[in-house]
Parts: C-alpha cells; structure tokens; sequence
C-alpha cells in the first residue's frame, strides 16, 4: 500500500526541543443563570514542550476540563475568554476568528479527546463516514478511494483493524470504540493531542490499549505532544513526563512525573498524591487520594492562598495577597513556604 498519502503530513523528522503550547496568565469563566461569574480557569500559565506528554490532576471541580476547553477554543456560553495568551506552534490562538479556527487549527494543530468522547458519535454513521466527513474539510484534493486508503492505512499502522471502518460506532466494544474515537481525531496528525479522562469507564485491558494507543501516537510522531487529564495516579505515572497540579482554578505545582508522585512540595499535591511507600507496587491500583474539606467556591476565590483552609501549614500570611510561583530543583510550585522547611516537616509526618 502507498505510503505517500500520510507521510505528506506526519512529522516523521524530529524537531529540535522547543515549546509546541505556551499558555500565559489565561483566564475563563461561565457566566450562570443567575448572573455570576465561575472562574474556572483563573491565572493558569505554562508550557509544553514538543516530544513531551503533560498530565493533569487534581480534584473534580478544580478546571481541567475547563482548561481543556479554553485551550481549544471553544468558548461557547456559559464559557467565555477574559485574558490571556495561548500560542500554538507560533501561532496566537486567540486573534484568530472562529472560522480561522475551525480551518487552520482544530484537528490539524490541537485535537481534542472530551470526557465520554466515544459516547458522542453518531450511531447512524458508520466510522468510515467520520474521517470522509474530516477530510472533505481539510484535505479536498483526496477523493474517496484515497481517503479510505490513508485511513486504512492509518488504521493498520495504530494496530486497529481497517474492517473497523465499515461498522457502526454500536457494534464497537467500548475499547475499541475509543480507540477508534482518538485515531478519527488524530488523523490531520496535530501537534497537540489533548486527552480528558480517555481511559475512565473502561475496563483494565481497554484501559491498557488506550494508553498504547496514545504512546504509539508519540512515537510515530502521528501527534507531536500529549495533554492528559486523569484521576488515575499509576496511568499519570506511566504517560507523563511531567505532571501539572491544579487546585480552584490555579496550578499550584509542576514537576517531573516522578517528583511529583514520590517527592511533591505542595502541600495539596502531597495530600492528593497520598503517601505511597512502594514506588511502583505501592501505585498499582492508586486513586489520587481524598483531602478532608472542600475546595473554595470559583464564584468567590479567598485572597492568598486558595488551600489555606485545608493545609496543615497554613499561617496568617498564607491568606494575605496573590500567593507567587517559586522555582525548586526544576519544579514550580505555588506556596509561601520553602521547599526545604516543607520537606521537614513532611518527615515529621511519616513517623
Ligand atoms: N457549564 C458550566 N456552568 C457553570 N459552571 C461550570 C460549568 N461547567 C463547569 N463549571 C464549574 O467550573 C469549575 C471547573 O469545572 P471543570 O469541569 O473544569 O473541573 P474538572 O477539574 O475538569 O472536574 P472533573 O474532574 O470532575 O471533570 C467547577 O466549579 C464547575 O462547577
């Protein structure tokens, strides 16, 4: 089979590192029914380097799906654009119009896999009709022959079977049904692939095939990076390189995969990372870990920090003004106290 019509657009040549995704100082927001403003997303900014897969945690509620949304564009009420940059491969997502935006950068630059994404295909359309329907958009020139080629191909080279192609999203398993829901979304190739929650709902084995899925993605460069939202600590693990925290609408912390589950200095990422003794037996089958206390209301965000009430650390000047990141042995972190002092006072409670 020609290997032609794909090697036109997949990123076979590797780059040299540099960030693909540099979001600065972004903030969105629902406006409700009643008039009030939710700040979901409230002062987030980072980058993503190419080559590199990101994963995001934190507890329900605290904007990663949001994030997720905001970075896409998608800002349909209740959700709205307040301030901020998102810049995509060189490219400042936010002067685009939305035209500008459907054609230039949703599938070819970042894809989007939502929460519950393979429930949302339409049952009446089999997969084939999916990526004519994509194509017709992008790729014109192609007719239908050539598209069911490249998909066929694509379909073989992501170890899915190309018979996939001809049935309906209800004769899929729910495995392969996602599976097939993340290949239709990767085929223009995009840079970025952002990921929420792709495995939840799905049993072990399809759990383990989605994640292959995504790694063989990286690696044959069909995606050049990767944004993960998971609940689930050993997947996080094993996917990211580095692992973002969030808390209310704020990252509070940012390492290595492997700083921030076995050595976190926030004192939230601790908690949700929970205390695990055996690094990789001890994470089997890990949850990120319950906090006792609730998290504050997005409509009305305290001053300082937005942990305080829940931390074990707080003081008095933890509630005082905008709490600044600081900068420890290659990680962020968002805490008034030293990285250090943290440290000791976590050994303390291990014993
Ligand atoms: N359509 C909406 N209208 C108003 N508020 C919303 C809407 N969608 C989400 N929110 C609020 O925005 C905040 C962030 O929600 P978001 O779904 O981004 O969190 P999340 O971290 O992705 O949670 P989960 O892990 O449960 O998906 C929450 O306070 C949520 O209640």
């Amino acid at each position: 089979m020609s290997r032609t019509i794909l090697d036109i657009h997949a990123h076979a040549e590797p780059l040299p590192q540099r960030d693909i995704l540099e979001v600065q100082d972004l903030h969105t927001y629902y406006r409700t029914r009643h008039k009030e403003n939710v700040y979901a997303v409230d002062g987030v900014s980072f980058t993503l380097e190419e080559g590199k897969a990101l994963g995001i945690a934190g507890e329900s509620g605290c904007g990663k799906s949001t994030l997720a949304l905001s970075l896409m564009g998608f800002y349909f009420p209740p959700l709205h654009y307040k301030s901020g940059s998102i810049v995509l491969g060189g490219i400042d997502v936010m002067k685009l119009n939305k035209e500008q935006l459907r054609k230039q950068i949703l599938g070819r630059e970042i894809a989007y896999i939502p929460q519950a994404a393979m429930n949302a295909l339409n049952p009446t359309l089999r997969i084939i009709r999916f990526i004519e329907d994509i194509m017709k958009e992008h790729r014109p020139e192609l007719n239908r022959k050539q598209v069911r080629e490249l998909a066929a191909e694509r379909f073989e080279t992501l170890n899915l079977s190309p018979d996939v192609l001809n049935l309906y999203p209800n004769e899929l398993s729910g495995g392969m049904k996602q599976r097939t829901v993340i290949a239709i979304s990767t085929i223009l190739n995009p840079k970025v692939l952002v990921a929420d929650e792709p495995t939840s709902a799905l049993d072990v084995t399809s759990q383990k095939a989605v994640i292959k899925l995504l790694k063989d993605l990286m690696s044959k460069k069909f995606i050049r990076s990767l944004i993960f939202i998971t609940h689930e600590l050993p997947l996080l693990y094993h996917v990211s390189d580095d692992i973002m925290v969030m808390y209310a609408g704020e990252i509070v912390e940012r390492g290595t995969a492997k700083q921030m589950i076995f050595d976190s200095v926030h004192p939230y990422t601790k908690r949700l990372m929970g205390s695990i003794i055996v690094p990789e037996e001890g994470m089997k089958s890990q949850k990120l870990a319950a906090i006792p206390g609730a998290p504050p209301n997005l409509k009305q965000v305290p001053e300082g920090c937005r942990f305080a009430d829940r931390c074990l650390y707080a003081e008095d000047a933890c509630r005082e003004g905008k709490i600044p990141e600081k900068w420890s042995g290659g990680r962020k972190y968002r805490c008034i106290h030293e990285s250090n002092v943290l440290k000791e006072w976590y050994s303390h409670e291990a014993k």
